[in-house]
């Protein structure tokens, strides 16, 4: 699915050291049968790629950016200052400060420049991957239908779980 269709989601992350956070949102995606791509895109480490990145996403027809970064998390917010697509933000856990690092950096972004920034670590990944299969539901009522399946599945499974 990755590979296969045009890529809907952009799927970013600092370094291959946030694959293990950042896959919870690639097979979120999957489940779903979103489109996307993923790629390692650092606005410390390739700065020049991440402009390319950024700028070229729209007309290649990424509709939402997900990005997730550590400790001096600034790809997600230097990332959406080079698009007008929405981002997603996703704070990686680091090791020095388990990810309020990278949470308070993603989060505190100036007036003007938004970021949609999620929760710490794998449920962040997850939820970003959530949150723009709900975004790109707006315009795609066969993703609101397994959206609404998603969640009763969800629901069931832990009404089931409540009988201990
Ligand atoms: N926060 C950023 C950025 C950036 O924001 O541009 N580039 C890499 N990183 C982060 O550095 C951490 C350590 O990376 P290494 O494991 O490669 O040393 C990763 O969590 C990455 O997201």
């Amino acid at each position: 699915m990755s590979q296969a269709t045009k890529p809907l989601v952009g799927v970013i992350m600092g370094s291959k050291s946030d694959w293990e956070t950042m896959r919870h949102a690639c097979e979120m995606l999957e489940s779903f049968e979103v489109a996307y791509e993923k790629r390692v895109v650092s606005a410390h480490r390739t700065p020049a790629w991440m402009n390319e990145y950024a700028t070229t996403a729209q007309e290649r027809g990424i509709k939402i950016i997900i990005a997730g970064a550590g400790g001096a998390a600034h790809l997600p917010g230097m990332v959406a200052s080079q698009t007008t697509l929405p981002v997603l933000g996703v704070p990686v856990k680091s090791r020095a400060l388990s990810g309020l690092d990278s949470l308070l950096s993603i989060v505190q972004m100036p007036g003007g420049i938004p970021v949609g920034t999620l929760a710490i670590g794998d449920a962040g990944a997850k939820n970003a991957a959530l949150l723009a299969v709900r975004i790109l539901g707006t315009a795609d009522t066969a993703l609101q239908t397994k959206l609404a399946a998603f969640q009763e599945e969800q629901t069931n499974k832990v009404l089931e779980d409540s009988e201990l």
